[in-house]
């Protein structure tokens, strides 16, 4: 089966700092993976290659088979990335956001499936408001929706439950879930909520300094579940070690 991302010796650096150092990665259908790892390891920066919004120095990265660089258009319509809560425009409403990002996907309108999570986030009372006036949380929510759109096959997501409300991250957790086992949703996580990541995810891969380190499959994860001495924060403090 074709992976719906693969990533071969990826390398990114700024300036004057290499960040990504031959970055190996290949996710199928259905998998739910979290990317863990440190403050600075280069999570964002990967994710951020991988959605098309960096190019890689050298090295391949393949969405459903089709290279990103020779073909972005047609690899980026299987991918959907969360809106970083800071670069929504804030002069523009919720609802208006989403209309042009269907637009942009080549949707005829905002689907249903993006309403019912907007209902389901709490956050429909508030599309017709500018995001200017949205709290941090709800900010996080729209981003989530934008990315989810039209439900691609891959969703990539950054730290996407940042300042949500329990219930709502519940909600979120739960649907990103179900996306996986009932659509066949890749879903790749970058996330710092260990605890969250641990009961959730197929997979963990540690990024440290640009490399993967260590990854936990769906066997060994279902180990640490079982074993309350043991989590996914230990495991991973330990590989840092
Ligand atoms: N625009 C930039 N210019 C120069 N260096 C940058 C820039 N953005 C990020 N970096 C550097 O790239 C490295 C990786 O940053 P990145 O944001 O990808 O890490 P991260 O794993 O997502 O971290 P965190 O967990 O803190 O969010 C860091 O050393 C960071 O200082």
């Amino acid at each position: 089966m074709t992976p719906i991302l693969h990533l071969d010796q990826v390398c990114f650096g700024y300036v004057r700092r290499p960040v990504l150092d031959g970055v190996e990665m290949q996710l199928l259908r259905g998998e739910f993976v979290a990317l863990i790892g440190p403050n600075g390891a280069g999570k964002t920066t990967l994710l951020q290659c991988l959605s098309g919004v960096l190019a890689p120095r050298s090295g391949q990265i393949r969405i459903n088979g089709i290279d990103l660089a020779a073909d972005p258009l047609m690899a980026k319509r299987q991918l959907g990335m969360t809106v970083d809560p800071v670069r929504l425009p804030e002069l523009l409403t919720g609802r208006e956001c989403l209309q042009l990002f269907a637009g942009a996907r080549g949707l005829h309108g905002v689907p249903d499936s993006t309403q019912v999570l907007c209902d389901a986030l709490s956050l429909t009372s508030m599309l017709d408001h500018p995001v200017a006036e949205y709290s941090l949380g709800m900010r996080q929510k729209l981003g989530v929706a934008l990315g989810l759109l039209g439900e691609p096959a891959l969703l990539v997501l950054d730290e996407p439950l940042n300042g949500l409300d329990p219930a709502s991250a519940y909600v979120l957790k739960h649907h990103l879930q179900a996306l996986c086992r009932e659509r066949g949703t890749t879903v790749l996580l970058a996330t710092h909520s260990l605890d969250v990541a641990e009961r959730f995810i197929d997979r963990a891969l540690l990024l440290v300094e640009g490399r993967l380190r260590r990854s936990w499959d769906r066997s060994e994860l279902d180990e640490i579940r079982r074993d309350p001495e043991r989590s996914l924060e230990q495991a991973m403090v330990q590989a840092l070690a």
